[in-house]
């Protein structure tokens, strides 16, 4: 089977995004999704993500991290619009479908906003914050992000029993001057990636807590993003936008082995 594709980033964030506008991706295949997104047999990235046409809205993106499971993905996201953009499916404003609902978002040059769910609750104890973004993210606050070994230390939260049976991906959040940086263990990627949107957003909005005033700019191993959002009352945060680069990095057509002789 060919797979026609384009590769995009957002901050280092990438993805393999397939126009299914069609309708011929073998939707839900974990072994397709995990070859595509394989570094040495496949393609390469963090994840996959399908365009579809969408009845009300301007489209629908699908995005699966690497082992085939969903969630909500903010650089995708990003990607996605500037992806739908470059099909000719929308301008520079949009309304879509993804994971966790209707987004709307808008581009501005190269930036583009992607405005997130409101959020209702933040778990805080001491160091640590658990945040919902539309995927779930645990905070932990760390004197010197560039010491942390991401894969021992994030793979330990994200497997806690606290987190069972779902997971969760976990941030490690060091306070700068002017900004924040940050570093992510991404479930269902199972290590570190460059950047990860709905991370750096439950980055900045537990960085409310320490005083940063939106909108606050987040360094990522992958480049820099910025969060805005109303703080309104002790847990209530309301037109979150995520903004940042998305860019295409090239385009072409794999060949997928037939479902047996897929590498495992
Ligand atoms: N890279 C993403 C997050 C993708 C989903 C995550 N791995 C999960 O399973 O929750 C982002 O930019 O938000």
């Amino acid at each position: 089977m060919q797979i026609s594709f384009h590769k995009y980033q957002g901050t280092g964030n990438d993805f393999v995004m397939i126009d299914d506008r069609q309708r011929t991706f073998p939707e839900d295949n974990s072994e397709v999704i995990g070859f595509l997104c394989d570094r040495k047999m496949g393609v390469g990235a963090d994840g996959v993500i399908l365009i579809q046409e969408h009845p009300e809205h301007d489209f629908r993106m699908i995005y699966y991290n690497p082992d085939g499971s969903k969630s909500l993905c903010g650089n995708g996201s990003r990607c996605a619009i500037a992806f739908a953009k470059a099909l000719g499916m929308i301008g520079d404003k949009t309304v879509f479908e993804t994971t966790d609902g209707v987004h709307d978002a808008f581009i501005q040059g190269e930036i583009v906003h992607f405005h997130l769910h409101d959020v209702n609750t933040v778990e805080h104890q001491g160091n640590d914050f658990f945040i919902d973004t539309g995927s779930p993210h645990h905070v932990q606050l760390v004197e010197d992000v560039a010491a942390v070994e991401i894969v021992s230390e994030g793979s330990a939260i994200r497997y806690d029993e606290k987190y069972s049976p779902g997971g969760t991906n976990v941030n490690f959040l060091q306070q700068q001057e002017s900004q924040i940086s940050v570093r992510t263990y991404e479930r269902g990627v199972e290590g570190e990636t460059l950047s990860c949107g709905t991370g750096v957003t439950a980055c900045a909005l537990a960085a409310s807590f320490l005083n940063y005033e939106s909108p606050v700019s987040v360094e990522t191993k992958g480049g820099q993003l910025s969060v805005s959002f109303e703080k309104k009352g002790e847990q209530h945060f309301e037109n979150i936008y995520l903004a940042g680069p998305a860019k295409k990095v090239f385009e072409g057509i794999v060949e997928v082995p037939v479902q047996n002789e897929i590498p495992s």
